[in-house]
Order: structure tokens, then C-alpha cells, then sequence
């Protein structure tokens, strides 16, 4: 694909968690992927992908050298996808404990919401995106407890979304950079390219 006008550049946030993965899974599904470790680096991206991790440890990162704010900035204004700890930066409330958080994302978020015992699980549920159900690997998950009208469900486990869209924005409880299944990131992709030809 190279020499794709239309291949979008999508950041991956790089400062902790598993963002090498996200950036492979970014190349088979249609783009270039550029690690981040800078708020420098946020210009000119067309998308970025906040990794699963540790969101208390990413936050720490995040409060020095004004990168927090360079970042919520970015996500008012572009596309963004949060995985894990990347959806619980997104969202508006964090509980469990409550925690700071980018605020974009119109739901509440429980931290480490699926206790010790099952608290890493591969799962297989239905999903909007097309095509069969989708593989979801679960580490030390959050749960979205409650989304606000504007969010879009594209997968549930338990009754609770797990992989939603809003506008600009999509975030995933689970880790899709794990599954060999590249159309989650297929999608967000799309989501980069159509603001990259604006
Ligand atoms: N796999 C993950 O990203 C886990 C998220 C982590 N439990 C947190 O609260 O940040």
C-alpha cells in the first residue's frame, strides 16, 4: 500500500503498556503508525491510539511537560481510539478509584471493574462490526457502566459495551492488538482516513 495518498498517519502513544502491538496491527490494517512519546509528536497525525496499560502510570507521565493537556486537546479534536487503560484517559468519570481523565468520552468507567479471579479472560461475542463474532481479550478490564445518547455500543459482554464509538472516538474495554483480527483497527483506520481527506 505504500504510495496510498490515502493511507492515514496514526499515532501510538508510547510511554507505557503495549503500544508496540498496536502499531503492527496499524500497518496490516492500512496505515502508517508512529510511536509517540512527545506532544510535539501529535502534529500532523491523523488518528492516535491511546494503549491498554496502566492508566495511573500513563496519568504520571502525561501531568509532566504539559503533555496532558497537548492531549486533550488532541482528542476534542481528532480521532482517537483508547484501549483499556486508554479508554479509562477517555472517559468523562472514573471510579474505582476515581481518577483524572482526558474527559471526551461520554461514560463512566470502572477501573479493574472484573475482580481477581476472572480478571483476564479471552471471550468471544457478537459485534457490529461485519463479518463473525469477535474475539476479545480481556486483561484486568474496566467496565463501562454507563454510556451517555451520543455513544454508539458496536460490542457488549454482559450486557455492558465493551467496544463503542462516539463521533471521533472509539474505545474498547479489551485489547484488539492481541487477536489476530485486524477489523477493529480496520475500522478506526477508516475513521483516520476519512479525517485525513477533509
Ligand atoms: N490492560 C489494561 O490496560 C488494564 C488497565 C488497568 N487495570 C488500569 O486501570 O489502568
Amino acid at each position: 500500500m505504500t504510495g496510498d495518498t490515502t493511507r492515514p498517519r496514526i499515532g501510538v502513544l508510547a510511554i507505557q503498556g503495549n503500544f508496540a502491538a498496536h502499531a503492527e496491527a496499524l500497518t496490516e490494517a492500512g496505515a502508517e503508525a508512529v510511536e509517540v512519546r512527545n506532544p510535539e509528536e501529535l502534529d500532523g497525525l491523523d488518528g492516535l491510539i491511546i494503549p491498554g496499560g496502566e492508566s495511573t502510570t500513563m496519568l504520571k507521565f502525561l501531568e509532566r511537560r504539559r503533555f496532558f493537556d497537548a492531549l486533550k486537546e488532541f482528542v476534542q479534536a481528532r480521532p482517537t481510539f483508547g484501549t483499556c487503560a486508554g479508554a479509562i484517559l477517555l472517559a468523562k468519570e472514573v471510579r474505582h478509584p476515581a481518577q483524572k481523565s482526558l474527559g471526551a468520552l461520554d461514560a463512566v468507567v470502572e477501573r479493574n471493574a472484573y475482580g481477581r479471579q476472572i480478571d483476564s479472560s479471552i471471550e468471544t461475542a457478537p459485534s457490529s462490526l461485519p463479518g463473525d463474532p469477535l474475539e476479545m481479550v480481556f486483561i484486568r478490564a474496566p467496565r463501562i457502566v454507563e454510556a451517555g445518547p451520543g455513544v454508539e455500543v458496536l460490542a457488549r459482554r454482559d450486557g455492558f459495551p465493551v467496544l463503542v464509538r462516539q463521533g471521533k472516538l472509539m474505545a474498547a474495554t479489551f485489547h484488539p492488538e492481541l487477536s489476530q483480527d485486524r477489523r477493529v483497527h480496520r475500522q478506526f483506520v477508516e475513521m483516520a482516513r476519512e479525517e485525513k481527506r477533509k
